[in-house]
């Protein structure tokens, strides 16, 4: 696959794809995503770690940021909590692949006095409005948002001058942020930063897979829970929101070249697929059974997720 089919595949927007072509020409080009430390990474976070793998493969310096003290300012717990979480999931990272990338805690970056003034004179220009608008899909209990969660977007942006990043990858939810970026940081000196946005991949429940919910598959479970949730989860008829094939689509195709689906003869023996899209095609024309589906999904998503278990006993 060429650089940019790989570094496009699998996002639901490019911001722009001119300036990604032309970063993809650039020397030294550095990229980063952000996390707030939670109590699982699973698999709606996997989705933005294997765009930053893709842009690892294609020559692009890696940075995580292990967003402590933003997860504080978005209540997800107290300082010390929000730390040893990260530790744990810079972890999962390193399990999933993220090696030889530069892991920066926020709270080592977001407290010297030159970061606090751009902060500073960047919440100057920014209206309460936007900021507010900004945390809609980031914010915890936004019906009633404290001042910190307005300054976590002002931080954000701050965090991509400070990183001295090219661009940024997140979720779609991560959006109205970036644009806040790209509109405020030339004006201080800095470049626009090209975004790419992921899909937000369902839980198996067909709601937004999230650590809050209980309905997602960490990255770190073990091989009997994995079977147990995927016999449970939501499979409709649909191919759209279908939490099933999303994993096939953003996880287990772009890591097997192929996917076979055991029956037994009397069931119409196995199947074999190449692509996301004849599978996806198959289901939707009801010749798979969605049984057969999720077993199959669940075992290669066991193997897929083997690493991480292994690097995480053997670095306890
Ligand atoms: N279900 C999901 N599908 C795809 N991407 C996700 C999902 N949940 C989070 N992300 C992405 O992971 C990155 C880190 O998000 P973050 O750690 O804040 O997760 P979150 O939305 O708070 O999830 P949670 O509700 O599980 O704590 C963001 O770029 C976000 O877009
Ligand atoms: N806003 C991201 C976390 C994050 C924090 C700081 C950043 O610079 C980048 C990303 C989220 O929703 O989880």
């Amino acid at each position: 696959m060429d650089p940019y089919s790989l570094v496009t595949r699998n996002t639901v927007e490019v911001v722009t794809d001119e300036e990604l072509s032309a970063l993809l020409k650039k020397p030294g080009r550095k990229v980063y995503a952000g996390y707030e430390p939670s109590g699982e990474v699973h698999l709606g976070h996997l989705v933005t770690v294997n765009k930053l793998l893709d842009l690892k493969k294609v020559g692009f310096e890696i940075v995580v940021l292990l967003a402590d003290l933003h997860a504080f300012l978005n209540r997800k717990g107290t300082m010390e909590e929000v730390r040893t979480l990260a530790e744990y999931n810079r972890k999962c990272f390193e399990g999933l692949g993220l090696v030889d990338v530069t892991y920066v805690l926020g709270s080592d970056l977001q407290l010297s006095p030159e970061y606090e003034l751009l902060m500073l004179k960047i919440s100057q220009e920014v209206t309460l409005n936007r900021a507010t608008r900004s945390m809609d899909e980031v914010g915890r209990q936004m019906e009633h948002p404290t001042v910190s969660q307005m300054v976590y977007p002002i931080m954000q942006i701050t965090d991509i001058a400070t990183l001295g990043v090219d661009a940024a990858v997140g979720g779609i939810d991560q959006r109205k942020i970036h644009m806040l970026a790209r509109e405020y940081l030339p004006g201080h000196g800095y470049p626009t930063p090209v975004c790419l946005h992921t899909p937000i991949l369902n839980g198996l429940d067909g709601k937004k897979m999230s650590s809050s919910q209980k309905n997602y598959i960490s990255v770190a479970e073990d091989e009997e829970s994995i079977r147990k949730k995927m016999n449970k989860a939501y499979c409709p008829k649909e191919i759209e929101e279908n939490p099933v094939l999303q994993m096939l689509q953003y996880h287990l195709f772009p890591r097997f070249n192929e996917i076979t689906l055991h029956r037994p003869e009397k069931f119409g023996g196995d199947l074999t697929f190449t692509s996301y899209e004849a599978l996806s095609e198959a289901y939707g024309s009801g010749a798979i059974h969605p049984a057969d589906l999720k077993r199959a999904a669940g075992e290669y998503m066991i193997e897929l997720l083997r690493p991480v278990r292994e690097y995480l006993e053997s670095h306890p």
